[in-house]
C-alpha cells in the first residue's frame, strides 16, 4: 500500500488560470473525501490569491519572489513545516507565472521527502487567446511559455473562449508540436480531475534554457492605497498602461463601494469584482521593464 501523498505542480504563465484550476481541484479534492493542502507563492510581497483560499485548507505561502532557484531552501522547509503539521492527503503547489517548473520539482523530487511525497506531475495552463497573440511577448517570455509547456505533465489549453472556433485546431498543433503530453481545450480550467491522477513525470530532463531571473526582465511593483479613489479616475489610468503590462490583482478601493473591490487584469483585459470583506488595498503589477517611480507616482495622484 502505498501511503505517499500525491503532488501536483500548476504552472502556467501570468494569468493563464492557475488559481482558476487551483480551486477546481480544491473542489474536485474535496468532493473526493480527500484534504489537500496548499502551495503556493506570488511574485511580490503580498499574497492575494491565498485570500482565494478557503481557511480549512492547510495552506502554505512563500512571498517575495518566484518559486525557484532563489528560494529552493525555504521551500524546502516549507514542505517539511507541512510535512510536520500535517492533516492532509494531496498537495497542491501553485507556482508563479514566472517561475520555470522544473527548478520547483527539484525541490519536490528531493530525497528529504522521497518516501513521503509522490509527485504526480506538472499541470501547464495556457492561456489561449495570449498564445494566439505571443509576438506581442518579448523574446524570454514567449521562451518560458514554451519550456512550461515541454515540461508539462499535461496542459490545459485554456480561454478557448476568447479565441474564434476555426483558431483553435491550428494553436493545438502549434502547442503539440513543443509536447507530446495531452492538452485539454478548456474553459475557466474545467476538466475531469480524474485524469490528473493517471499523469506521469513526462518530459523532466532537468535541463532548463531559462535562468529568469538573468534573462526576463520582469518587475513586480506592490502599490498600496492610503486613500479612496475614483473608478473613472482608475479606468482612465489603467487605458495609459502599456502592453508590457502582463498581469495586475489586487484590491482597489472605490468611492462608491464599501469594501476593496476585487480587481484582476490579464494582457490588457481588466475585470472588477465586488468583495465582502474588507482587503488590504494593495494593488500588484507584474510587467517587463516598468518605471516603477512613474507608475507608482500615477497611483498616488488618484487618491488626491
Ligand atoms: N475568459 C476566460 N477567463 C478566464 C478563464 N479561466 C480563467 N479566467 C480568468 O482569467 C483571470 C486570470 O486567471 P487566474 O486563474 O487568476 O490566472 P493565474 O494563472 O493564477 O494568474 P497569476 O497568478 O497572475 O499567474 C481571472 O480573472 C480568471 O477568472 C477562461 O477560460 N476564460
Amino acid at each position: 500500500m502505498n501511503n505517499k501523498k500525491p503532488v501536483y505542480l500548476l504552472s502556467g504563465f501570468l494569468g493563464s488560470g492557475k488559481t482558476t484550476l487551483l480551486k477546481n481541484l480544491i473542489r474536485f479534492e474535496k468532493e473526493q473525501g480527500r484534504i489537500p493542502a496548499v502551495l503556493m507563492n506570488e511574485a511580490g510581497k503580498v499574497s492575494i490569491d491565498s485570500e482565494e483560499v478557503d481557511s480549512d485548507i492547510p495552506l502554505a505561502e512563500l512571498l517575495d519572489g518566484c518559486i525557484c532557484c532563489t528560494i529552493q531552501d525555504k521551500l524546502e522547509s516549507k514542505l517539511q513545516q507541512l510535512l510536520i503539521t500535517g492533516g492532509f492527503d494531496t498537495l497542491i503547489i501553485e507556482t508563479t507565472g514566472v517561475a520555470h517548473p522544473v527548478e520547483v520539482v527539484d525541490s519536490v523530487i528531493s530525497p528529504l521527502f522521497a518516501d513521503q511525497f509522490s509527485f504526480k506531475g506538472i499541470v501547464t495552463t495556457v492561456d489561449a487567446l495570449q498564445w494566439e497573440k505571443r509576438d506581442e511577448l518579448s523574446i524570454q517570455a514567449l521562451q518560458l511559455m514554451r519550456e512550461q509547456i515541454k515540461f508539462a505533465s499535461m496542459v490545459l489549453l485554456n480561454k478557448t473562449d476568447l479565441v474564434a472556433d476555426g483558431k483553435i485546431p491550428v494553436i493545438l498543433n502549434e502547442i503539440q508540436s513543443l509536447t507530446s503530453s495531452k492538452i485539454y481545450l478548456t474553459q475557466q480550467a474545467k476538466i475531469n480531475y480524474k485524469s490528473l491522477e493517471d499523469m506521469s513525470l513526462k518530459n523532466y530532463d532537468g535541463s532548463s534554457q531559462v535562468r529568469l531571473d538573468q534573462d526576463l526582465q520582469l518587475n513586480v511593483i506592490v502599490h498600496t492605497f492610503s486613500q479612496k479613489i475614483e473608478r473613472s479616475a482608475f479606468d482612465t489610468w489603467l487605458r495609459e498602461q502599456p502592453s508590457s503590462i502582463y498581469r495586475m490583482k489586487g484590491f482597489i478601493p472605490f468611492h462608491d463601494e464599501k469594501y476593496p473591490a476585487l480587481f484582476q487584469y490579464s494582457y490588457g483585459m481588466p475585470l472588477f469584482f465586488e468583495h465582502d470583506m474588507k482587503m488590504t488595498p494593495n494593488l500588484v503589477i507584474i510587467g517587463e521593464n516598468l518605471d516603477e517611480e512613474q507608475l507608482k507616482k500615477n497611483l498616488m495622484e488618484l487618491e488626491k
